[in-house]
């Protein structure tokens, strides 16, 4: 018997087990690829292990080694095998899910597991060889093996052309390299704060070259909010670098391909990582720099399972390696932006488009109230797509709602079809001849007759992408259309095919939901339509204003990237609103100063730390009864701590939208203006509520997106 224990943290929710670290015995393993004995327990430290967990083998990671266990004798159970295949966890690595757990508030195996593909942390997937304890990975998966044979030294860059900067883009170039030089090393953050079109990417691209160029073994690593909507980018790169060098990880890749990626990223042979928010958490031995571009994107943002800041933990990742962060955004969020204003994080400006001849587009407010919206396109706007297709340039008409309608209402009886899981109106489909749920999923016949007072007359209402699309093929038969929606590009291969035809502007007019609003460069595009966007201007949600700002900043930089003078038409009830005096000037500098004061005024973000206890229950009244029980534990901490006078614990209150696939919820938002004050507070509030053992989902939402 050994005389010490390994602690493995495995992937269970900390309503399961607060540290979701536990104890196995050790055995000995001995491999090609890692001796691991058991008179070395260090050596374990970060290795990938499976373990018996219940009745079933699960992997998990080694945390740590420890002299005794809590687990009483004869209970200590060994762990089956190690995953000799996985790069070990170094000190950084370890680090950094340490990091994430405390701040994010969650077991060290939630957030260490997702990083790993899901063949290889899916026990199933694994195969224990009788002989030797050794897991390795058992079907279809030939062409891994035949990588793994391949050599592990990192992969040669070829430096393909560059383009010639512009003076502007020169400069913010020059001065992101001074920063790396060893007498003015600074290592802050740096936001490239860049108008749409000003060439963003290209700096990146020089900038990565020049670290790369320097260390022969330099990885780097550029996040993106969607791999999928932008393959430019990845095209770019593999001209640019080689695409022997570069790899991509994101969700959209088979299981085998993304099993390669990773495997060759985290051993240090890719030397480009392309990749979504979950690829911040891979193992890049040699990371020696990181670009978030787009860095404001919600996407950044895992709303499942453990919700974190990719963006943030990027920043973290780069603080803890001594190495530079690039940030990017013609609209970067607040936060950033008060780091900028702040001087915590560095600034650089490009204020012009880089395409000569280029400028920012017109943007021209329509008032519906006096020129009605006919079918959803005004007058105003009709003619301005009539001109553009007989220039042969192409028109974006930006709906952000998918399906035919929103709401299918009964012309007799006033009824609306509303979704019996959730608070939310069904969306009228056409293509299917449907009416959906938008937010379970779920799908119903549409019905002959209102289904509450059996009259026939059954009138969709508002307008979504389909009903767009059906005006416009009435208005032009002749013009081609590509409609992007997450319905119109839900089969393999149609997105591709859409965003292909609409870079070689082939679409007379193309028509999308914010899919449409991601960094795409369409040199023919050169007239954007806003229909439909007045509701977001009342929006509840404190961050509303701050979204739909960059939402609509993002759209209408889609605008005159090429040749052609862009213009945008913006159709509104409310032209009077004060939003659109910045949209028009595209003056983000003096929305997002404005905000701020707001925000600073009422003690928001980025001026006090937020979380908020998420509570989901088939009942309200359950989910409120928990939430005010929580609420009384949180009282009762900050009455016996002193360190907590800062902390404010809000009313338990059903949430916006309270009902959600079946389930009824209810909120407490937390407030306070120190973030370390308001992680220690959280730690032992999450630990009072564990001890309640309650059978309900709840969940601590830290640095929420809404409330
Ligand atoms: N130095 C340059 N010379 C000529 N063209 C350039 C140069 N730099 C960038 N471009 C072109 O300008 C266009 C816009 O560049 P890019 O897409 O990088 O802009 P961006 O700043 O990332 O914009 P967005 O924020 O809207 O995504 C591209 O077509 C790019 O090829
Ligand atoms: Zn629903």
């Amino acid at each position: 018997m050994t005389t010490w224990v390994l602690q493995v943290a495995c992937d269970v929710p900390v309503t399961v087990s607060a540290t979701g670290v536990f104890d196995y015995a050790p055995i000995e393993c001995e491999t090609q690829d890692c001796v691991l004995s058991l008179s070395q327990p260090s050596l374990w430290i970060g290795r990938a292990v499976l373990v018996p967990f219940g009745k079933q083998s699960v992997v998990g990671i080694v945390v740590g080694v420890a002299e005794s266990t809590d687990v009483p004798e004869g209970k200590l159970k060994q762990i089956r095998a190690v995953l000799p295949f996985v790069p070990p966890l170094d000190d950084n690595g370890l680090e950094l899910i340490r990091f994430m757990s405390r701040y994010y508030q969650r077991g060290l195996g939630e957030v260490a597991l997702p990083a790993l593909p899901m063949v290889v942390r899916n026990g199933k997937t694994l195969t224990v060889e009788e002989a030797s304890p050794v897991a390795r990975l058992s079907k279809g998966m030939r062409t891994w093996q035949k990588w793994q044979k391949m050599p592990r030294t990192p992969a040669p860059v070829v430096m393909g052309r560059e383009l010639t900067l512009t003076a502007a883009q020169e400069l913010v170039l020059s001065s992101l390299l001074n920063q790396l030089e060893d007498d003015s090393r600074d290592l802050r953050p740096q936001l490239l704060f860049g108008v749409t079109g000003s060439g963003k990417t290209e700096i990146y691209l020089q900038y990565l070259a020049q670290i790369l160029q320097i260390d022969p073994q330099a990885q780097v690593l550029i996040l993106v909010p969607e791999i999928n909507l932008t393959p430019q980018l990845a095209a770019r790169l593999n001209a640019r670098f080689g695409a022997e060098a570069v790899v991509t990880l994101h969700s959209g890749l088979t299981e085998s391909t993304r099993l390669m990626n990773w495997w060759r990223a985290s051993n240090g042979q890719a030397r480009v990582v392309l990749g979504t928010r979950l690829s911040v958490l891979t193992t890049l031995p040699h990371l020696r720099a990181i670009v978030v571009d787009e860095e404001h994107d919600s996407s950044y943002r895992q709303q499942e399972g453990v919700r974190y800041s990719a963006r943030d933990v990027a920043i973290y990742r780069a603080h803890q390696l001594n190495i530079p962060i690039v940030l990017g955004s013609a609209t970067p969020s607040l936060e950033t932006w008060h780091n900028a204003q702040t001087g915590r994080y560095g600034l650089h400006r490009l204020s012009e488009r880089a395409v000569t001849g280029a400028s920012l587009p017109e943007v021209i407010l329509v008032d519906v109230q006096k020129t009605a919206a006919q079918d959803g396109l005004s007058e105003p706007l009709r003619r301005l797509m009539s001109e553009s297709m007989a220039q042969h340039n192409t028109t974006l008409l930006f709906q952000n709602r998918r399906g035919y309608a929103p709401v299918l209402y009964c012309g007799h009886c006033g009824h609306m079809h509303d979704c019996s899981n959730c608070a939310a109106h069904l969306v009228y489909h056409h293509t299917t001849r449907h009416l959906h749920c938008h937010h379970c999923g779920v799908q119903a016949r549409v019905p002959k007759v209102c289904v509450k007072c059996g009259n026939a007359d059954m009138r969709p209402i508002g307008q979504g992408t389909q009903r767009i699309e059906e005006t416009v093929a009435r208005i032009w038969p002749n013009a081609i259309v590509r409609r992007i929606d997450a319905d119109s590009t839900r089969n393999k291969g149609e997105l591709e095919h859409a965003l292909a035809d609409i870079a070689a502007g082939v679409a007379d007019v193309v028509i999308g939901t914010q899919m449409l609003a991601k960094g795409h460069d369409w040199p023919n595009l050169n007239t954007v339509g806003v229909l439909d966007v007045d509701s977001g201007l009342f929006a509840q949600d404190y961050r509303a204003p701050e979204r739909l700002f960059a939402l609509l900043q993002q759209v209408i930089g889609r605008a005159g990237r090429g040749q052609t003078a862009g213009r945008v038409l913006i159709q509104t009830a409310f032209p009077e609103h004060p939003m659109w005096t910045q949209l028009r000037s595209h003056d983000f500098e003096t929305f997002a100063n404005d905000e701020l004061a707001v925000r600073q005024q009422l003690g928001l973000p980025p001026f006090a730390a937020h979380a908020l206890l998420h509570v989901a229950a088939p009942e309200l009244k359950n989910a409120m009864l928990f939430a005010q029980k929580a609420r009384e534990l949180a009282l009762a901490l900050i009455d016996t701590q002193i360190a907590f006078t800062q902390v404010t614990v809000n009313a338990a209150v059903p949430m916006n939208m309270m009902r959600l696939n079946r389930q009824e919820r209810a909120q407490v938002l937390i407030e306070c203006p120190s973030r370390p004050r308001l992680q220690q507070f959280l730690t032992q509030w999450q630990a009072a509520l564990v001890e309640q053992k309650s059978r309900l989902m709840w969940l601590i939402d830290v640095d929420p997106a809404e409330i």
